[in-house]
C-alpha cells in the first residue's frame, strides 16, 4: 500500500512538472479553477463514500475511497505538500 501510494504520488507529481496534453491530474494543475474542482470532487466524493457506507456496499466504497485517496493527493501536491507531511501528522499522533 505505502508503494502505491508513492507510486501514485510520483505519478501526479510528474504530471504537474510535464503537463501532458492528455492528463486529467495535468488539467488540474492547469484549469484556472483546478483547485476548486479538486474540493468539489472531495465534497461529492465524501459524501457518495457516506452513502455507499450506509449501503454496506463494500465495492462502492473501495470506489470511491479510491477516488479520494487519489484527489487528496492531488490536493496535498497542490500545496506543494507531499506524503511525508502526512505521515509526519499520523506519527505525531502514535
Ligand atoms: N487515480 C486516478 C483517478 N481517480 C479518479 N480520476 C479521475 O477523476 C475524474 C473524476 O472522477 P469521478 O470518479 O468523480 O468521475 P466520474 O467518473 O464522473 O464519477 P462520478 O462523479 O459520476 O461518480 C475522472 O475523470 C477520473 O478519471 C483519476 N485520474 C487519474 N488517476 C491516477 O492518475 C494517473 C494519471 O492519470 P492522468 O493524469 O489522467 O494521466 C492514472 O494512471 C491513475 O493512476
Amino acid at each position: 500500500m505505502d508503494d502505491t501510494l508513492e507510486d501514485l504520488f510520483a505519478v501526479i507529481e510528474d504530471r504537474k512538472e510535464t503537463l501532458p496534453e492528455d492528463s486529467y491530474t495535468a488539467s488540474l494543475f492547469t484549469h484556472e479553477k483546478g483547485e476548486n474542482a479538486v474540493l468539489e470532487k472531495l465534497g461529492e466524493e465524501t459524501t457518495e463514500l457516506v452513502l455507499a457506507a450506509k449501503d454496506d456496499d463494500r465495492e462502492e466504497i473501495a470506489y470511491e475511497a479510491a477516488d479520494i485517496v487519489y484527489h487528496l493527493l492531488v490536493l496535498l501536491s497542490m500545496k506543494e505538500m507531499d506524503l511525508a507531511d502526512l505521515e509526519a501528522e499520523l506519527e505525531s499522533r502514535r
